[in-house]
């Protein structure tokens, strides 16, 4: 049975999905050396924010084949070493995103109206109203940088509490920012007229202290500025000094550049900054969808299942996933089986999506044909996480082209192979109830599903083969499940393709090409 380390605290409805096909154990709270120690042991990691998966981790964790974040961010997580090692990296991008909006809408009006500094002198035995006169978020301007799933929330609920809504995010469109009721500016300008600034950016190369000295000096006196996105957005020392001098009104921060935060100016300021521990996603509902969500796909890789939410394989997100699902398969097979007729070490892969594949949607395909194609050499250390960088690295080309205007099938795959040992096709579909079909082998057209054990063989066509190539292989006790012809002309070349029972025996295949008319003969088992 497979082990998996759950080391934050995850939701238990996690935990049962989990061990329906693993042993579980939590462990929370572990030290850098302790985890190191013990992850060699497991096949999957399931983390929250608190554990730091680091390439030395990633290394010592000889057997993992997942690490789940049960979040959104994955930056605790160094992906590249993960991809590097064929590890796949999954998040919730959606499970937390309303308790992390509720939660920057929250810190605006707790912030607007004093709500942790009132709260906290009636609890001394004050009755004080005098100090915690607030502002009206109503008709006030709210800048929001990143108008991604939460930035996206957080605008519609302010617009209906009457706000206006400026945003920033140089990666959404006119039209979707209107249809949130957003007009979409550049930053100097959100910068100088929101009265209140909410951050939902990822951290990155440039996002990070994004607001510091120069662009705090840009805003109002009277903005206040929310980041329940990523510490590190907001450069600290500089924002609690804006605040000092009145150069801006406040601040609430769930994220802070070092967490736990330590030692920090920011502790010593008063009614005009709150701090939260990082609690965006600490919402019932929100922990219970994330540790599904993730522990979902945690099973269904540990059973050699896709993920639907993967981090680092390229392209492949949730509704792609979907509608690719049946071609991942077939694509893995013809790579699988391609590979075993080129024999030898193949350089070139030349991959052609046809008919409704025809499309960059469908670029997982070309992942999924390497991930066979490697099958036989790599076994199970190939997965689509580390296909193409493990093709990469055996110098093996990828060029992969579309066709749209071939109709045979509604989307068909074809791929062609070139080794030290020559050149091999094969083209697949699906048909019927999604069944995987061999629709052609080097330029002759069958239709057979694959089988684990196929012969095939390339021959001139003329009375008696069948029988005789019948005959031999009964010889060796092989019993033959299904066998079909593909010919472009009568008595021209020809490709046989035959389903057996069990492996063939050692040294048959010799036997096969000393029949009169067979020029050539592979096995495969896929
Ligand atoms: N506090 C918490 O507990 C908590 C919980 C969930 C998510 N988060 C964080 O909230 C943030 C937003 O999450 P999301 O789910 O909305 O992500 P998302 O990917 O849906 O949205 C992020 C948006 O940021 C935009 N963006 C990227 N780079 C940008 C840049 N340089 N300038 C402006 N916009 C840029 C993207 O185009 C995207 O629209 C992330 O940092 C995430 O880690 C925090
Ligand atoms: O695990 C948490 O509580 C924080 C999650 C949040 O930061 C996220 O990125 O999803």
């Amino acid at each position: 049975m497979s082990k998996v380390l759950v080391s934050d605290t995850i939701d238990q409805a996690g935990i049962d999905i989990l061990s329906q096909v693993a042993t579980v154990d939590v462990k929370t709270g572990l030290k850098p050396a302790e985890l190191i120690e013990i992850i060699g042991e497991y096949d999957a990691l399931m983390i929250r924010s608190g554990t730091r998966v680091t390439q030395e981790i990633i290394e010592a964790g000889t057997q993992l084949k997942i690490i789940g974040r049960a979040g959104v961010g994955v930056d605790n997580v160094d992906v590249p070493a993960a991809t590097r090692k064929g590890i796949v990296v999954v998040n919730s991008p959606e499970g937390n995103t309303i308790a992390a909006a509720e939660h920057a809408l929250a810190m605006m009006l707790a912030l607007s109206r004093h709500i942790p500094d009132a709260n906290a002198s009636v609890k001394r035995g004050a009755w004080d109203r005098n100090s915690f006169i607030g502002a009206e978020v109503y008709k006030k301007t709210l800048g929001v940088v990143g108008l991604g799933k939460i930035g996206s929330h957080v605008a519609t609920v302010a617009k209906a509490m009457g706000m206006k809504l400026l945003a920033y995010d140089p990666f959404i469109s006119t039209e979707r920012a209107e249809q949130i009721g957003c007009q979409l500016v550049d930053l100097d300008l959100l910068f100088q007229q929101a009265d209140y600034i909410t951050l939902h950016i990822p951290k990155t190369p440039e996002t990070t202290h994004l607001i510091n000295a120069v662009t705090l000096a840009k805003m109002k006196p009277t903005a206040r500025i929310i980041n329940c996105a990523r510490g590190g957005i907001i450069e600290e020392t500089a924002l609690a000094a804006a605040i000092k001098a009145g150069k801006i009104a406040g601040a609430a921060l769930d994220v802070f550049e070092s967490e736990p935060l330590g030692e920090s100016e920011l502790r010593s300021l008063g009614k005009e900054i709150i701090l939260t521990p990082h609690l965006g996603a600490s919402t019932t509902e929100a922990q219970v969808n994330v540790a599904i969500d993730v522990a979902e796909q945690i099973r269904d890789v540990l059973l050699g299942l896709p993920a639907r939410s993967a981090v680092n394989i390229p392209g492949l997100g949730p509704d792609v996933l979907e509608e690719l699902k049946p071609y991942m398969q077939l694509a893995e097979t013809l790579g699988n089986l391609v590979g075993q007729l080129a024999g030898g070490r193949v350089e070139l892969l030349n991959v052609r999506l046809q008919g409704e594949l025809a499309t960059n949607k469908s670029q997982p395909l070309v992942v999924a044909s390497l991930k066979g194609l490697l099958y036989q050499a790599l076994r199970e250390r190939v997965n689509y996480v580390n296909a193409s960088i493990e093709a990469k690295e055996r110098g093996i080309r990828v060029i992969e082209t579309r066709d749209a205007s071939a109709r045979d099938y509604a989307g068909s795959l074809h791929l062609e192979a070139t080794g030290t040992l020559g050149t091999h096709s094969v083209t697949g579909a699906l048909l019927g109830d999604k069944e995987i079909h061999l629709t052609d082998v080097d330029g002759f057209p069958i239709n057979v599903p694959p089988s684990k054990y196929m012969l095939f063989t390339l021959h001139r066509d003329m009375p008696g083969i069948i029988g005789k190539l019948g005959s031999l292989l009964g010889s060796f006790n092989v019993n033959i499940a299904s066998m079909q012809v593909g010919r472009k002309i009568v008595r021209g070349d020809a490709v046989m393709a035959l389903s057996i029972d069990d492996p063939l025996p050692d040294g048959i295949l010799s036997e096969i090409t000393k029949v009169p008319g067979i020029r050539d003969a592979f096995t495969v088992t896929l």
